[in-house]
C-alpha cells in the first residue's frame, strides 16, 4: 500500500504543472532526511511480510464466485476489532495478539485486503518459526469478520475479473466509470480513497489513452486461431476511448485489458528488511535484485485473466502495463519532439524516451562495493539531470544520485491541493509521492522521520501463494538467503540487462520447468569460498538436506571479514569490531556527468577519478576477479540448478541457506520447521511439486465443463475457488502441489 495522504486530489491538467514543484521539494525533503540519517547504524535486522487477499463471495445456488466489494466495511470492523481482539477472541492467548495485533490495510481493489504482522519479526530461527502462525492468525481474523458466504483467498489474479457475461462483483455494476473508462471494469472495483481512482484517471490522462495490456492467450486444442476475442465490445461508443481497441490497442491472439484494476487488482507477497546501515541496505538491495526474477518464476500463480487461460504464469507484465503512464513519444511509438527539450529537467513528455513503465524491474545496482562493476549497470538509465547534479553537489554519491534521479524522471500522479506546500524539514510527502509510485522489483526505503525505523529494502516480485505454509516458506527462504548473503559475503552480481531477460523468461508458461535463467557462477568472493567451505564442512551435506548444526560463532567470524557486512555494526550483533571505512566520501564536482541517459559506460567504478572510494582495502576482491570478462561470470542454469545446486560447480541458493542454518545452534523442532519450508522451495524448483500457476492451469483443463477453448466459465471458476479454499484449510489433499504432510498439519493447527 502506497502513500495515503488525505485531501482533494487534483485532476491531471491541474497536477501536471505542479510536477516540478513536487520533484524539487521531494528532493529537498530527501536531502534533509539524508543529512540526518546517512550515518545511522546499529539497527537490528528486522523484517515483515505483506500478504494481499481477495475477498470472494460464493453463491452455491448459482455456482458463482464473485469479488466482494465490502473492503471499507470489512476494514472498519477489522481495525476496531484489532484492539478488542485481545479481550474477546478465542485466540486471545496467541503471543502475536499481545501488544501488537496484526494490522490490515486497504489496497487498490475494493475487493482486496492487505495484512502485516503487528510488529516486525527478528531474524532468529525462533522468530522465523512464528511467521506461519502469525500469517494464519491474520487469515483467521480476516475470515472471522467476513460474512458466512465470503472468504479471504490469497489468489494472485482473479480469473474472471472483467468478464461481463455474468456478474463478477457483489454487488454488480456496469462497466461505465469515468476514472478508468474501461470497457470491462466498473470504477466501483476501485478503492474509493481518492488516491486510487485518481491514480487510474491521471495515469490514463498522462498517457493520452487508456492503458493497453495484451497477454498472449494460451492456445488450447479448440481455441480459435487467430483468436479475436468475442467478449470485447468492439463497437461500444460510450467514451471516446472505446474506439481504441478496434484501432489497434487490442492485439490478435491476446487477452486485451484496458484498465489499471486488471493489474493493481492482483495480489502479491512482499517482504521488507531493515538493515543495520545504509550500506548494508544497499548491499541487500543489490544482491536480491538478481534473485527477484527467480522468485517470481518460482512463485508463479497467475495464469488466468479476463476469463481466459493465458500463455503466461505471472502478473508482472500485466501490472506493468496497467500503470504505464508513458506518452507515445516516451514509449518510442511516435517521433520525439526535440523542440520541447527541457535541459534543466529533461522532463517534457515528448522530448525523450523512457524504456520502462513505472512498475518494472530495477534498472541500476546501488552499492558502493567494488564488486559492483560498471559493466553490470548496462541498462539505459534515463535520469533527471538537474536532480542528479543537485544531489551530487550536496554530497550524495553518484550511485545513489543515479538511482534517485532515475526514480525522479516520473511525474507525480496524485497531488492533493492541501498538500502542495509542506515543511520540507519535517515532511517527506513529496519524496514519498514519487518513491511510492515507482513500483519496482526492489524498493530502497530511507528511514521515515521520527527515528524509530531504520534503512529498509523491500523485495516485491513474489506472487502470493494459496496457503500460509507456502507464504511463510517463501518469506523465510528470502530472510535466510539475506542472512547467508550478509554472513558469507555472497556475490550475485551480473549484468542488469540479464536480470531483465530473466524477468521476461520468468513469466512464461511453466518457466520453472521449461526455462533457463542467467545466474552468476561463482557466488563466493575468492577468500570466502575457501573459508566457508573449510569452516563449514557440512556444506555439501547441507546441500542434500543433511548436515549437523555448526557453531554460530563460525558464521559470525566469516561474516566479519566477508567484505560485505557493515563494519560499524556493534560488536553485540556478533559482527566485526568497528573500523573506519570510507563509504561516505563524496565525489568532487569534476566527476559530474552531464549525460541524460546513462548506460553504465560512463557509470560507476571505484577507479573512476572523483568517484567514491568504496572499500578499505580488505582485499575481498582479487585483481584477477576484477579482470574476468563479465560474460564469463554467469551462465544459463535451470531453476533446479539455481535453487538446488549443480554438482560441485554451484551450491544452489538452498545450499547456501542450508549451510547458513547448519552454522547456527537451532533446536530440533525449529530446524524441522525450517526444513519443511526449504523442502517446499526445493521441490517447487525441481518440479516434484508444481507451481500454483500450473495447478490452476491443470485444474481448469481437467474440469468437466472445460471445452479446451481457453475459456474459464463461471462454474469452473466457482469450483476452483471452492477447491482452493478446501485445500488451504487442509480439508482436501493436493497431491503434486503441496507436500503430503500439509493437510494433516493444517487441520491439527486448527484444533
Ligand atoms: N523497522 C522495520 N523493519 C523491517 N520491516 C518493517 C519495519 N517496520 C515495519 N516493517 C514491515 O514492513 C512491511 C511494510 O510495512 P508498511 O505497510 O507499513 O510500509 P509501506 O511503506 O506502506 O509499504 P509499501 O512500500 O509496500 O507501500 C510490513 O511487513 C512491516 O511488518
Ligand atoms: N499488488 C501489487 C503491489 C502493490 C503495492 O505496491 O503495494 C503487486 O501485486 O505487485
Ligand atoms: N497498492 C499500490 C498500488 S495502487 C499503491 O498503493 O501504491
Amino acid at each position: 500500500m502506497g502513500l495515503l495522504s488525505l485531501g482533494t486530489p487534483l485532476d491531471w491538467p491541474q497536477a501536471r504543472p505542479l510536477a516540478s514543484h513536487v520533484r524539487e521539494h521531494g528532493i529537498t525533503q530527501f536531502l534533509h532526511l539524508w543529512n540526518k540519517i546517512k550515518d545511522r547504524r546499529g539497527d537490528k535486522l528486522l523484517w515483515g511480510d505483506e500478504i494481499e487477499y481477495m475477498v470472494i463471495t460464493l453463491d452455491d445456488q448459482q455456482r458463482s464466485a464473485k469479488l466482494s466489494l465490502r473492503q471499507e466495511e470489512i476494514l472498519k470492523v477489522l481495525s476496531q476489532s484489532s484492539s478488542e481482539h485481545a479481550d474477546h477472541d478465542p485466540d486471545r492467548h496467541h503471543p502475536d495478539l499481545a501488544g501488537h495485533p496484526p494490522t490490515f490495510h486497504p489496497e487498490f481493489g475494493r475487493f482486496m485486503l492487505e495484512s502485516t504482522p503487528g510488529s516486525p519479526y527478528g531474524a532468529s530461527p525462533n522468530e522465523l518459526k512464528r511467521v506461519e502462525g502469525n500469517m494464519r492468525l491474520r487469515r483467521k481474523i480476516a475470515r472471522s469478520h467476513l460474512r458466512p458466504d465470503e472468504l479471504p483467498i490469497t489468489l494472485t489474479s482473479f480469473p474472471r475479473l472483467g468478464v461481463n457475461d455474468a456478474p463478477f462483483t457483489e454487488p454488480h455494476f456496469e462497466p461505465r466509470g469515468e476514472a478508468s473508462r474501461s470497457m470491462f471494469l466498473p470504477d466501483q472495483i476501485i478503492n474509493p480513497h481518492a488516491r486510487f481512482p485518481t491514480l487510474a484517471a491521471n495515469i490514463r490522462k498522462r498517457r493520452g489513452s487508456k492503458v493497453a495490456i495484451n497477454v498472449p492467450i494460451f492456445k488450447d486444442e479448440r481455441t480459435p486461431s487467430p483468436f479475436i476475442d468475442p467478449s470485447v465490445p468492439w463497437d461500444r461508443d460510450l467514451f471516446p476511448e472505446d474506439g481504441e481497441a478496434k484501432a489497434g490497442a487490442a492485439l490478435q491472439d491476446h487477452i486485451y485489458m484496458d484498465a489499471m484494476g486488471f493489474g493493481m487488482g492482483c495480489c502479491c507477497l512482499q517482504v521488507t528488511f531493515q538493515a543495520c546501515s545504509v550500506q548494508e541496505a544497499r548491499t541487500v538491495y543489490d544482491q536480491l535484485t538478481p534473485v527477484a526474477p527467480i522468485m517470481l518464476a518460482l512463485t508463479a500463480a497467475s495464469p488466468a485473466y479476463r476469463g481466459y487461460l493465458s500463455d503466461v504464469d505471472c502478473r508482472w507484465n500485466v501490472i506493468s502495463g496497467a500503470v504505464d503512464d508513458r506518452t507515445p513519444e516516451e514509449r518510442g511509438e511516435k517521433p520525439l519532439d526535440l523542440a520541447g527539450h527541457t535541459p534543466s529537467g529533461g522532463l517534457d513528455h515528448a522530448s525523450r524516451r523512457v524504456p520502462k513503465s513505472r512498475y518494472d524491474s530495477v534498472d541500476s545496482y546501488l552499492s558502493l562495493d567494488p564488486a559492483n562493476r560498471k559493466e553490470y549497470n548496462d541498462n539505459p538509465l534515463p535520469v533527471n539531470e538537474a536532480i542528479r547534479e543537485r544531489l551530487m553537489s550536496e554530497g550524495v554519491d553518484k550511485v545513489l544520485a543515479d538511482h534517485l534521479s532515475h526514480l525522479f524522471i516520473r511525474d507525480p500522479i496524485v497531488i492533493f491541493s492541501e498538500m502542495i506546500d509542506q515543511d520540507d524539514e519535517s515532511s517527506t510527502d513529496h519524496f514519498e509521492n514519487i518513491q511510492s509510485t515507482n513500483w519496482q522489483t526492489m524498493r530502497f526505503k530511507p528511514p521515515p522521520p521520527g527515528g524509530a525505523i531504520g534503512w529498509r529494502v523491500e523485495f516485491r516480485s513474489m506472487e502470493v501463494q494459496i496457503t500460509d505454509f507456502e507464504n511463510a516458506a517463501f518469506s523465510v527462504f528470502i530472510v535466510l538467503l539475506t542472512r547467508a548473503i550478509l554472513s558469507f559475503g555472497l556475490n550475485f552480481y551480473m549484468p542488469i540487462s540479464k536480470v531483465d531477460e530473466n524477468m521476461k523468461r520468468a513469466q512464461e508458461r511453466d518457466s520453472v520447468g521449461r526455462q533457463k535463467f542467467h545466474f552468476r557462477k561463482e557466488v563466493f568472493r575468492k577468500r570466502n569460498r575457501h573459508r566457508v567451505l573449510s569452516r563449514n564442512p557440512s556444506f555439501d551435506a547441507g546441500r542434500n538436506g543433511g548436515g549437523e548444526a555448526g557453531s554460530g560463532a563460525e558464521v559470525a567470524a566469516l561474516g566479519s571479514d566477508s567484505g560485505l557486512l557493515d563494519r560499524h555494526s556493534p560488536p553485540s550483533s556478533g559482527r566485526a569490531t568497528p573500523i573506519r571505512n570510507h563509504l561516505h566520501h563524496h565525489p568532487s564536482s569534476s566527476s559530474l556527468n552531464g549525460t541524460k541517459i546513462l548506460n553504465g559506460k560512463g557509470g560507476r567504478s571505484s577507479s573512476t577519478p572523483g568517484s567514491p572510494r568504496a572499500w578499505n582495502g580488505s582485499g575481498t576482491l582479487s585483481p584477477h576477479q576484477l579482470q574476468v570478462p563479465v560474460e564469463e561470470e554467469y551462465e544459463e542454469m535451470s531453476m533446479d540448478e539455481i535453487i538446488n545446486g549443480k554438482g560441485d560447480e554451484f551450491p544452489g541458493l538452498l545450499g547456501l541457506v542450508r549451510n547458513y542454518l547448519d552454522s547456527l545452534n537451532i533446536d530440533v523442532e525449529t530446524r524441522c520447521t525450517m526444513g519443511l519450508y526449504l523442502d517446499l522451495v526445493g521441490s517447487r524448483a525441481n518440479g516434484s511439486l508444481m507451481t500454483t500457476a500450473t495447478w490452476i492451469r491443470n485444474y481448469v483443463r481437467s474440469h468437466p465443463e472445460y471445452n479446451f477453448d481457453s475459456v474459464i466459465s463461471q462454474g469452473i471458476n466457482y469450483d476452483m475457488i471452492k477447491k482452493l479454499d478446501l485445500i488451504e484449510r487442509g480439508l482436501e489433499e493436493a497431491p503434486g502441489f503441496l507436500p503430503s504432510i500439509y493437510a494433516k498439519r493444517r487441520r491439527d493447527e486448527d484444533r
